[in-house]
């Protein structure tokens, strides 16, 4: 359905003016009185006042546009059945996808979307009842001309209308592709022809089925079986004997019956009002819309045009219902005539409907890759009895060539490196003063052995829990997982699609996840060699994931969900949002797991209290310097679970404290956005990253004292990470990672 942003109708006509015009342009008609009730008919669910689901005390509502919701992600696999091949379209309460039945050999279905998810609560039950009441009406139908519906169903909030995927085009697209705007004569025919069919089907059912959206870009021309089907069944209706007026105003200006816009109740004759604009369009290349209720004569514009039809659609679009033809049978058998009364050579279309002409060689439509095999199904555990493809695991020191770098290890305990390992060129720490040298503790770092087992930039590094592992992920989309103190190269994983952005252990085990902007979180046991399951619960780029020691996972990404589900099964147990829909950028557990707290791009921390699955603060952060929200990058909870720090791409660090939940200022670490942060584990420094320095600081709660800096000259630092089990820290450069030890006293 398609309505103006900028349109108000006329209670009188029912053509569409602009916004602030006073007098109807085309009956002169006064707009002032009727605005309010001719406004319904410019009102669809993006335009409601927007929820917010699972709203916390503490949240703001905001306008959310349906539209700029980020829809599902091509690849990812709709209630573990539905492959999402491609977006076919996208209207003003969702998208419709082209996918692939994975329960039903592959077969090409398209998925009818209904976002509701940012409704309020009212509105969105409203909206899933329609659905269900259209969704039901639609699935007793049975006609040529109208797609199978195979299944229909909500999840999170969305509805879903499964149906016969038409291969084709639109008429709209057809009109577009087409010389003039039109088309010939014996085609415009036999697509009205089989038009009226279908109205008269959907007229005849035991309680009259009013389609009210007729239009081009509605009708569907079947490219295979040559015949024209009806799409779009938003708003349809089932006319109601008595009934005076429609309860709500809907249709698009130019196709849409005066009576549509509130006057009366629309009959079978406002769908032949639809029709006969189409039918007008097809034959005068002129788009209703443009001028609504205006048609000129047909033969104005090609006087060979058969006088009959002329006057057949005159009738067709007049503005009294009563004068039009009286039902789809009567302008069907009229159209016949008017066929039969045509020259032979005029009477047939050389093509049939949406017929196309052969492809040429090399323009043939590309297949459509099939899922991997090895992949799971959605968001369900893989019982994946063996690696999956490119898993791979190297045993041995053949990667010590590639452990380079190794300055006093001696010194702290460490165990030496082979000596087959090539030392590089020593690297400098730059010491930067400290504000009082003698309140602060020393920090010894040293570097233990740098990493270059990747072939792109690294963006992400992750020790396991007990620090025997140290994964890192790039851009490539490559995972390593290696041990920190010899280099060794463990498992090198890139079932990912495109870019690492986060990378998680779940506390305790050797469970890993990576989180990737080709939309998935894959989650493999680097024990067992053996790939758990992959995560399709987002929509878009995931930029974050963080485990927690109850065996969840937490991910967010460009949809602005944060969804928590159990590591084992990929089951979500929820799907927090907080209405604004700003991409989420990092996650952080609280120590103790009752609180999630998240960070987005628009400079807000929101803390998730984990046992309701409620919001239970929101901090927003702004510039220190323009006042302005910025973008938080990085979220880290500190070990002993006093305070949460989060890095802003403005270069500031803020610290919450969470007795309370008071925001404790922020301070610019940098000039230049940070990227990254880690506590050690005593919880007293902060190890930050920004530009192409790390920092260590000492984060006091009125400033923070920078304890070393460390300049890499290898790129930037994109991630940090502090082994909890103490002494090692890892940083990323380009694309390498160095692994330092650290001691500190004092
Ligand atoms: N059954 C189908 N088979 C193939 N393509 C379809 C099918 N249904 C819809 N489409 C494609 O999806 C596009 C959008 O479809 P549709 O008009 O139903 O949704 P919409 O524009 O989101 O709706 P609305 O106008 O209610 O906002 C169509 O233009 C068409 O290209």
């Amino acid at each position: 359905m398609q309505t103006s942003d900028q349109s108000i109708f006329c209670p009188t006509c029912g053509a569409a003016n602009s916004q602030g015009t006073q007098i109807c342009q085309y009956c002169q008609a006064s707009l002032l009185p009727a605005a309010e009730s001719a406004a319904i008919a410019d009102s669809s669910p993006a335009r409601e006042r927007p929820a917010v689901i699972r709203l916390g005390p503490e949240a703001e509502e905001e306008p959310v546009d349906s539209r700029s919701l980020v829809p599902l992600w091509p690849g990812m696999v709709l209630r573990e059945r539905y492959h999402i091949l491609r977006i076919l379209g996208r209207g003003g309460s969702g998208a419709v996808y082209e996918a692939s039945d994975l329960h039903e050999g592959e077969r090409r279905v398209a998925i009818k979307e209904i976002v509701a998810f940012h409704l309020e609560p009212r509105v969105a039950a409203e909206t899933m009842a329609a659905f269900y009441s259209e969704a039901s009406l639609l699935a007793t139908l049975r006609h040529p001309s109208l797609p199978e519906v195979y299944e229909y169903f909500t999840e999170q909030d969305c509805c879903y209308l499964v149906m016969e995927f038409i291969q084709g085009e639109t008429l709209e697209e057809r009109l577009q592709r087409s010389q003039d705007g039109r088309l010939p004569l014996a085609e415009a025919l036999e697509i009205a022809i089989q038009l009226c069919t279908v109205l008269e089907y959907l007229h005849s059912r035991p309680v009259p089925i009013i389609f009210r959206d007729l239009k081009p870009a509605n009708i569907m021309l079947d490219s295979v079986a040559g015949r024209v089907c009806l799409i779009d069944f938003g708003i349809a209706r089932r006319f109601k004997p008595g009934q005076s007026r429609d309860t709500l105003a809907l249709g698009s200006p130019g196709y849409a019956a005066p009576e549509q816009y509130g006057r009366a109740q629309s009959t079978p004759q406002a769908d032949i009002y639809g029709l006969g604009a189409t039918l007008h369009q097809m034959l005068t290349g002129v788009d209703p819309s443009e001028a609504p209720l205006r048609f000129a004569s047909l033969r104005s514009f090609d006087p060979s045009l058969p006088p009959e039809l002329d006057e057949l659609v005159a009738r067709m679009v007049e503005i009294s219902p009563q004068k039009r033809p009286a039902s789809a049978a009567e302008v069907r058998r009229q159209l016949d005539l008017i066929r039969l009364q045509l020259p032979q050579d005029q009477r047939t279309s050389s093509r049939r409907p949406g017929q196309q002409p052969p492809p040429t060689r090399g323009k043939r439509r590309r297949q459509v890759a099939q899922l991997s095999t090895a992949a799971p199904s959605a968001a369900a555990a893989s019982p994946a009895p063996t690696l999956p493809r490119r898993l791979l695991l190297f045993a041995g020191p053949f990667l010590l060539g590639t452990v380079v770098g190794l300055l006093g290890a001696h010194e702290l305990g460490l165990p030496l490196i082979s000596a087959s390992a090539r030392l590089q060129t020593p690297t400098v720490f730059a010491r930067t003063p400290a504000a009082n040298l003698l309140s602060l503790p020393r920090v010894s770092v040293r570097l233990a052995l740098s990493y270059s087992g990747h072939q792109a930039p690294v963006r992400a590094v992750a020790f396991s829990s007990d620090g025997q592992y140290l994964a890192s992920g790039d851009l490539a989309h490559v995972v390593h997982v290696w041990e920190p103190l010899s280099g060794e190269l463990l498992l090198h994983y890139d079932d990912h699609r495109a870019a690492i952005t986060s990378l998680a252990w779940l506390p305790g085990t050797s469970v890993l996840a990576s989180s990737s902007e080709d939309g998935t979180v894959q989650v493999w046991d680097v024990a067992q060699q053996q790939r758990l399951l992959i995560y399709r619960g987002h929509r878009g780029a995931v930029r974050a994931v963080r485990g927690s020691a109850v065996g969840l996972f937490a991910s967010g990404g460009v949809d602005g969900s944060v969804q928590v589900w159990e590591a084992s099964t990929g089951t979500r147990r929820w799907l927090l949002l907080d209405g604004r829909h700003l991409p989420i950028n990092a996650l952080s557990w609280s120590p103790a797991t009752t609180t999630l707290a998240s960070a987005d791009e628009g400079g807000n921390v929101l803390l998730w209290d984990t046992r309701s699955a409620a919001l239970s603060a929101r901090q927003s952060i702004l510039d220190a310097v323009s006042g302005q929200p910025v973008a938080l990058l990085a979220l880290a909870w500190s070990p002993d679970g006093s305070q949460l720090a989060g890095a802003g791409a403005d270069g500031q660090v803020v610290l919450i404290s969470l007795q309370g939940s008071a925001f404790l200022g922020g301070q610019a670490v940098s000039s230049l956005p940070c990227t990254t942060l880690a506590w050690s584990p005593d919880s007293r420094l902060l190890l930050t990253g920004s530009g192409n320095q790390a920092t260590i600081w000492l984060a006091s709660m009125t400033a923070y004292s920078p304890l070393y800096t460390y300049e890499e000259q290898e790129g930037n630092v994109a991630a940090v990470d502090w082994a909890l089990n103490g002494g090692l820290l890892a940083s990323t450069g380009g694309n390498s990672v160095r692994v330092w030890s650290v001691s500190s006293s004092g």
